[in-house]
């Protein structure tokens, strides 16, 4: 991915680094709550197809100096529902396109057939930088998490060859311990690059400014000249629906928009409000199509004046 997006060999970019990474491990090592730990919000965002990528962003972390994308992967952690050479496809299709991977592996619990498989993959990939993290590193004392660094370590040599892993780093993302760390290890393993996204809160980013936009788009349908700059749409929040069906998952996406009249208020909720629901019935579908998801979409309509006034309001609402 980045390496189509870098502009040239020869520009450092003012040491600006910038490229995707991905963190695999088995069921419940603790990626999403890293992932979240890592990015410093709740963003979980599915399905967005970034730049020339299939795999979903889960979270971007933006610094001054850097800029580390977190993507999913498609099946490496679930090696039983997928077999054979779709498995193998999808999973080289991922890591090669990654520039660092982080394999994670929790602090509190043996070294098992899952990790041993998800690393034998790793190894087959080559030449990848794998950064191997110990996570949950808070659920045990330090002499437990001594010997499974150093039971990650021999796994590392045993799969990757002498070398072993580019780097072992524990981690709590619960308590915060060493999360600035994990960042600054997978930021070192990524290419000289500009920034691959806008900086910001959720509002600023692709998937969430698509979003804002078709239901702008539906909001103004058919009452384009009673409201024509006096809306404002922000997304407050996209996160995935708890105790969901795997197969089947739901995202809440909460979204304020906002009016300046008590008037436009009217025109946009409709009698009974009957126009906002058709809003958020065909703004949904575009939603979904866009996500790959089920959406659930709730939709408030807020009279806020002096919002084109206020900067704090502007820089809120993404201008
Ligand atoms: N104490 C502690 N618990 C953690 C930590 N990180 C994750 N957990 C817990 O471990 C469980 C699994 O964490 P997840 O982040 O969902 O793991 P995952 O790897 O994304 O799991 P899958 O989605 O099944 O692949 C959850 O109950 C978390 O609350 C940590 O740093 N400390």
């Amino acid at each position: 991915m980045s390496k189509k997006n870098k502009v040239a060999d020869t520009d450092d970019f003012g040491g600006f680094r910038a490229g995707f990474s991905v963190l695999v491990g088995r069921p419940n090592a603790g990626k999403s709550t890293l992932t979240n730990a890592l990015v410093g919000k709740k963003v979980a965002i599915t399905s967005a197809k970034p730049q020339t990528t299939r795999h979903t962003i889960r979270g971007i972390v933006h610094r001054d100096d850097a800029q580390l994308i977190l993507v999913d992967t498609p099946g490496l952690h679930r090696p039983r529902t997928l077999l054979g050479k779709r498995l193998n496809d999808l999973v080289a299709d991922t890591l090669a396109e990654v520039d660092a991977i982080g394999f994670c592996l929790p602090a509190n619990e043996k070294i098992g057939p899952g990790d041993k498989f998800i690393a034998a993959q790793l190894a087959a990939v080559g030449r990848k930088p794998v950064v191997a993290i110990v996570t949950k590193a808070d659920l045990v004392d330090k002499q437990a998490l001594t010997e499974q660094l150093l039971a990650v370590a021999a796994l590392g040599r045993e799969v990757m060859g002498e070398d072993g892993w580019k780097d072992i780093v524990p981690v709590s993302a619960t308590d915060g311990f060493q999360v600035e760390t994990v960042a600054d290890v997978l930021i070192s393993h990524m290419p000289p690059s500009p920034p691959l996204y806008p900086d910001g809160e959720l509002t600023d980013e692709p998937e969430a400014v698509m979003v804002a936009e078709l239901i702008r788009e539906a909001a103004l349908e058919g009452v384009r000249d009673e409201l024509p700059h006096s809306l404002a749409v922000v997304v407050e929040e996209i996160v995935p629906r708890e105790d969901r069906p795997e197969d089947n998952p739901l995202l809440d996406v909460r979204v304020n928009l906002y009016v300046e009249r008590p008037s436009q208020k009217a025109i946009i909720i409709g009698k009974g409000g009957s126009r906002l629901r058709e809003v958020g019935t065909n703004a949904r579908k575009g939603i979904e199509a866009l996500l790959g998801t089920r959406v659930y979409l709730d939709l408030h309509v807020k009279v806020a004046k002096d919002w084109q006034r206020d900067p704090k309001q502007l820089v809120k609402l993404g201008f």
